[in-house]
């Protein structure tokens, strides 16, 4: 009998945000053999790319192994068979709705922004199905730091389309001698791993920060696991995902390397540092300071318990002080370790 024929990668791709995430991923698909396009806004740092391989703001030290095409026109990055929208969850709306008149019908689309949008609760599908309608979404989730990527270190994530041939031609399109992505069709479940991991992280930051000890750092990890397992189940995931790169996976990275973004703001708010800092313009992005609400506004509509991510949200709402919120999480009721709700 012969072998299944190997899915056929799409071509031309373009990634839309030329920050630290879009460019590793633009230079992965470059890697792998595609005709890439970056579009950015900000021409100093494209022509920086462009010109000399190099993002010093976002990968400082690096210098790329591919050259990388760039533009700030969005309908020539719109032209393409192949997109990713690699921006931060709270303005990926702006990037749909800035090529939703020239994207042809069809066109994958594929988000990777690890967050829930303030305001709307949207997930990132569903800012997709509102501006986009036209287009296939697809969710790249999973533990990858860009850095790591941008470097070709060895790293494995997921990526879920409704269909399983769509989410295998995407890995196909993507996957390089050092990017493996595994497919799925659980587009909710690998996007809510990758969203809730990150209000994860920053409670384990604090914990660190705060030297409340290595116990207290894997029961965080492991009671915050199961309750976004809990709101992602609820939420029609599927409880396979969680268990995977996209959830599990991601956990074990964002909540215990200092290289995580939301777990250095974390460590840094348990250390004292003032929120404003760490949230003033300019400062570094941490996508969970933003989601950690709309966690808890979903898990309350939904009926889920969410303590940690209530504690995180609560201590950045600045209703409780770190202090406050340890202890409201060590004087709950008593209660079974199965608990579903
Ligand atoms: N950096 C990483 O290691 C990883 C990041 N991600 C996710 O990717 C998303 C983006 O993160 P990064 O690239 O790391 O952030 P970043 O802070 O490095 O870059 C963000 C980029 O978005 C651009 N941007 C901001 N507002 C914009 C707007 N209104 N329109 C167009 N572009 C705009 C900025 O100019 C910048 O180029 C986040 O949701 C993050 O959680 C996911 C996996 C790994
Ligand atoms: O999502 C990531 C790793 O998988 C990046 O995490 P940070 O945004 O916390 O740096």
């Amino acid at each position: 009998m012969s072998e299944p024929s190997a899915p056929k990668p799409f071509q031309r791709v373009s990634v839309l945000g030329a920050g630290a995430w879009g460019t590793a991923l633009a230079l992965n698909a470059a890697r792998a053999g595609r005709d890439v396009v970056l579009w950015g806004r900000n021409q100093d740092n494209l022509n920086t790319i462009s010109t000399q391989r190099q993002l010093p703001p976002y990968l400082p030290g690096l210098t790329f192994d591919h050259p990388l095409e760039t533009t700030t026109d969005v309908t020539e990055a719109a032209d393409a068979d192949c997109i990713l929208i690699v921006a931060p969850a709270q303005v990926t709306h702006h990037i749909a709705e800035a090529i939703g008149l020239y994207v042809r019908k069809g066109t994958p689309v594929i988000l990777a922004a690890k967050g829930l949008e303030k305001g709307t609760q949207r997930m990132m599908s569903e800012v997709l199905a509102d501006y986009l309608p036209q287009a296939q979404p697809a969710i790249l989730s999973g533990p990858s730091f860009a850095f790591d990527v941008a470097r070709g270190l060895p790293t494995a994530v997921t990526i879920a389309a409704r269909t399983a041939p769509l989410a295998e031609q995407i890995c196909a399109t993507l996957s390089n001698k050092s990017f493996r992505p595994y497919a799925s069709t659980d587009l909710i479940g690998v996007q809510l791993g990758g969203a809730l991991k990150n209000v994860l992280a920053i409670a384990c930051g604090i914990v660190m920060g705060k030297e409340l000890g290595a116990s207290a750092h894997a029961a965080l990890m492991t009671r915050g696991f199961a309750e976004m397992q809990r709101l992602a189940l609820k939420l029609g995931a599927r409880p396979d995902t969680l268990m995977g790169l996209s959830g599990f996976g991601d956990v074990t990275l964002s909540c215990s390397s200092p290289q995580s973004r939301n777990f250095s703001f974390g460590y840094a708010l348990g250390q004292g540092t003032d929120l404003s800092d760490l949230m003033a313009p300019g400062a570094k992005l941490s996508e969970g300071a933003y989601t950690a609400r709309v966690a808890c506004e979903l898990a309350e509509k939904n009926g889920v318990d969410m303590p940690i991510a209530q504690a995180v949200a609560d201590v950045l709402d600045r209703k409780d002080t770190i202090d406050k919120a340890v202890s409201k999480l060590m004087t709950r009721p008593l209660r079974r370790e199965s608990d579903h709700h």
